[in-house]
């Protein structure tokens, strides 16, 4: 299988982005959806406004490889899955390793197969990324946990329960997919469940709703104090993925970032949480004309103090996105990073192209504005990615941007879709 490495995207700056361009649904809202469709036991499922991305297609090669049957029609943006027959509890390494939703899938496995062998979970590498809430709210529920290491030092992870039993659970932060990961053990467990410290993401809450037309009994969602009563049986349905806010800020921030003015289609201005007021006060006007909400950036950019928190905070998503947006913006910004411990790679890319910035530990110091350069950079993960592409659109010349797997992974049609709105980009294979 390729690894993409070869993909990259040439981006030449220079234009105002002008013009209507459309979200794509949520790739963390799908993904959990697509692992909990896996615990209906008969039926189809069937998702709507799917996202057409490498992860979503990973996760249909997953469910593939664990006997379901998936169809995704890319025209459609619908997603069908017959789940009937699960034949295999493990997700393989070479699919697994490749996205951090190969985790989602285990709920599913222990109650249909009593196991799942976890061979690699992947996403991207921000620092540490622990899964230890995840054991522990399953091990409570009465599941056993096993790391095993094979003769050739690959490891796998074995988690084994027979009937999962309800009880109380807690997260030491409110963990996304974590959270996601024990309502959905939760739901077909025998007796009630108590999940304090959930988290609150609109994702979170889109999936609650997805797992309770299924036929959850889930109450609580968005408190952070989430219970759940077990039912014996879950049903195909069929659901529509809620906008994704993360593609929605990159969007308005290309607008902002080339002084344009768009329209997006899809995007909800609450969703984008404290982001939205950051946003306005580095200069960038929102208006919303019904359904379609208009951004447009016309006076010089200002500086900017961000801290990534928990929904409704700043995203940690669109951390590196607006590292680049204040690159451009006139005198200091802050940048301080809380959710993860290693998600400035993007800035020695950043200085590469022009910009100055210092970082120390988990804060960043972007001294503005500074006008960018092309250059050739590398995408180290997918919002490094979505960020390099925003600095190509203003920077002078062409930027080449490297491992653009990482950016085709959760942006669908990014090249398309910025061309349609004037830009000049193009992905190369
Ligand atoms: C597929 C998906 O939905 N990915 C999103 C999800 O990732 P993900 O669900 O992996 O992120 P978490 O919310 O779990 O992680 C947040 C922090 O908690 C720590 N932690 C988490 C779980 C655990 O068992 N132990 C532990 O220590 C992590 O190391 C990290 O420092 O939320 C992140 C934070 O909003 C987003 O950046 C990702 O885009
Ligand atoms: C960190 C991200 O995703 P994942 O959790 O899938 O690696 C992201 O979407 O920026």
């Amino acid at each position: 299988m390729s690894l993409g490495h070869e993909v990259r995207y040439r981006v030449r700056g220079g234009a105002e982005l002008r013009g209507t361009v459309f979200v794509q649904g949520a790739k963390n809202a799908v993904l959990p959806m697509i692992g909990a469709s896996l615990m209906a036991a008969e039926g189809r499922t069937v998702l709507r406004n799917v996202p057409i991305i490498e992860d979503v297609k990973r996760a249909v090669e997953l469910a593939e490889a664990v006997g379901a049957k998936a169809e995704l029609h890319e025209a459609e943006r619908t997603l069908v899955i017959d789940a009937s027959q699960l034949t295999s509890p493990v997700l393989p390494e070479e699919i697994a390793s490749r996205f951090r939703g190969s985790f989602l899938f285990v709920p599913a496995l222990l109650h249909r197969l009593g196991e799942a062998v976890i061979e690699g979970v992947g996403g991207c590498n921000l620092g540490s990324r622990n899964l230890d809430f995840h054991y522990n709210g399953f091990k409570r529920m009465g599941a056993t946990v096993t790391e095993l290491v094979s003769d050739d030092g690959r490891g796998s992870i074995h988690v084994k329960a027979g009937q999962l039993q309800g009880g109380t659970l807690y997260l030491d932060t409110p963990s996304h997919t974590g959270t996601e990961n024990l309502i959905m053990a939760a739901s077909l467990a025998h007796g009630t469940t108590l999940i304090k410290n959930c988290a609150l993401e609109p994702e979170v809450l889109d999936v609650i709703k997805f797992v309770q037309s299924m036929g959850a009994r889930i109450t609580g969602g968005g408190t952070g104090f989430i219970t759940v009563e077990g039912v014996d049986r879950l049903t195909a349905v069929q659901h529509t993925v809620m906008p994704d806010r993360i593609d929605a800020g990159v969007l308005v921030m290309a607008a902002a970032i080339t002084g344009g003015e768009i329209s997006l289609v899809g995007a909800s201005l609450e969703h984008l949480g404290v982001a939205a007021d950051k946003l306005e006060q580095m200069g960038v006007e929102f208006s919303e004309e019904g359904a379609v909400l208009r951004v447009r950036r016309e006076r010089p950019l200002r500086p900017i103090n961000v801290i990534t928190d928990e929904y409704p905070g700043f995203a940690t998503d669109l951390q590196s996105p607006i590292m680049a947006l204040s690159c451009l913006a006139d005198g200091p910004s802050y940048i301080y990073e809380r959710i993860f411990d290693g998600r400035f790679k993007l800035a020695d890319e950043l200085v590469r192209m022009g910009a100055d910035i210092e970082v120390n530990g988990n804060r960043a110091k972007v001294n503005g504005a500074t006008p960018l350069r092309g250059a050739e950079v590398v995408a180290h993960d997918l919002r490094t990615g979505s960020a390099l592409v925003l600095a190509g659109l203003v920077a002078e010349g062409e930027t080449t941007i490297t491992n653009g797997y990482y950016l085709d992974r959760g942006h669908s049609h990014i090249a398309g879709r910025l061309n349609g709105l004037g830009a000049d980009i193009e992905r190369l294979a």
